[in-house]
């Protein structure tokens, strides 16, 4: 199992960690622009080997997409990430030409990959992705509402003093501040609703500490988050490169699924080795319903800003 990591940067390098920590690939290849950048990670990482005890060869290169050929998983991760005040739509600019730019490398090296899209703005990119690189829908996913059920959790489990293990929830939608859609209503705590243990506006807060969860952090650190990023996407690749079978949510191409067409937004999916193996459908209110057509009217304008 090869997967290659484009971007060396903080998630890229924090991805290559966690798959190498998992160790159920045999070669991750990290790849960057920057010079020597991607080389010197990945020799800071394989110095961790011996240490953390995986045997999958993590190797650098600077630009050399034919090092990243056979690759079976591929995850974008290249492009600027934040920084405190902006939005993730903000990034669009820059990172649509840099996206497109490596999908076009990646797939002439490996044309059977499975793309995970990670940078932001990342519905769009994700969609930028399925324009113009003709790979069928199951291969192109786009990591976000793994990484803000994660968030979503960590909230669930601190409102309610408990493990988080205790806890279960998900996340859909579009993948930004104002999109994104906790489903406090079927949030669980050990199989028995969350909203039983929380009063309606603590529930609402932690609703609302999810959905700025991103941009907490990135006030905090001055950049966005790296370390719950990096395991969200390896958790991805892991359930794709073992055939898991595993529901997250995740963003796909819909085509009238959720009354949505012509889009990619975060609902959950099942992956496994043929990427998105399905689009679970999910038995919505009507307040929530909306509340998704309003994310998606949101993610439509952003993708209206694309040069296609
Ligand atoms: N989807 C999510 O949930 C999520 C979470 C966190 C960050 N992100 C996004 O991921 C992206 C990366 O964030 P980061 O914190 O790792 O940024 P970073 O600046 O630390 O790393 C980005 C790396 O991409 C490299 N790069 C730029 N152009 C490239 C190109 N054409 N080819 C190869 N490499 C290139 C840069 O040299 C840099 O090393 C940002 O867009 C950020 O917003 C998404």
């Amino acid at each position: 199992m090869k997967v290659t990591v484009v971007g060396a940067g903080a998630v890229g390098a924090s991805c290559a960690e966690y798959i190498a920590m998992k160790n159920f690939a045999s070669d991750v290849i990290l790849l960057d622009i920057k010079e020597g950048y991607a080389e010197g990670k990945a020799m800071d990482l394989m110095q961790t080997a011996s240490l953390n005890a995986f045997d999958t060869r993590i190797t650098g290169t600077t630009g050399d997409y034919s090092k990243t050929a056979g690759s079976d998983i591929a995850v974008i991760t290249s492009g600027i990430p934040r920084k405190p005040g902006m939005t993730r739509e903000e990034l669009i600019g820059i990172n649509a030409g840099i996206v497109k730019d490596v999908s076009s490398n990646l797939i002439k090296h490996s044309p059977d990959v499975t793309i995970i899209v990670v940078s932001n703005p990342m519905d769009t990119m994700t969609y930028l992705v399925h324009k113009t690189t003709g790979l069928p829908k199951n291969r192109i996913i786009g990591m976000g509402g793994a990484l803000d059920s994660a968030r979503f959790k960590y909230r669930l489990a601190e409102a309610l003093v408990c493990p988080i293990s205790d806890v279960d929830g998900m996340v859909i939608g579009g993948h930004s501040d104002t999109g994104m859609i906790p489903l406090t209503r079927l949030a669980t705590r050990n199989s028995l609703l969350a909203s039983e243990f929380l009063a309606e506006d603590r529930l609402e807060q932690v609703k609302e500490d999810t959905k700025v969860g991103g941009a907490t952090l990135t006030k905090l650190l001055g950049t966005s988050a790296w370390y719950a990023p990096g395991a969200a996407v390896s958790g991805l690749v892991q359930a794709i490169a073992c055939d898991q079978k595993k529901m997250f949510p995740c963003s796909a191409l819909l085509e009238g699924e959720y009354d949505l067409d012509d889009i990619c937004i975060g609902v959950p999916v099942i992956l496994g080795k043929g990427g998105i193996e399905k689009i679970v459908p999910v038995d919505l209110t009507d307040a929530e319903k909306e509340k998704l057509q309003e994310s998606a009217a949101a993610v439509k304008k952003t993708n209206g800003l694309l040069e296609l």
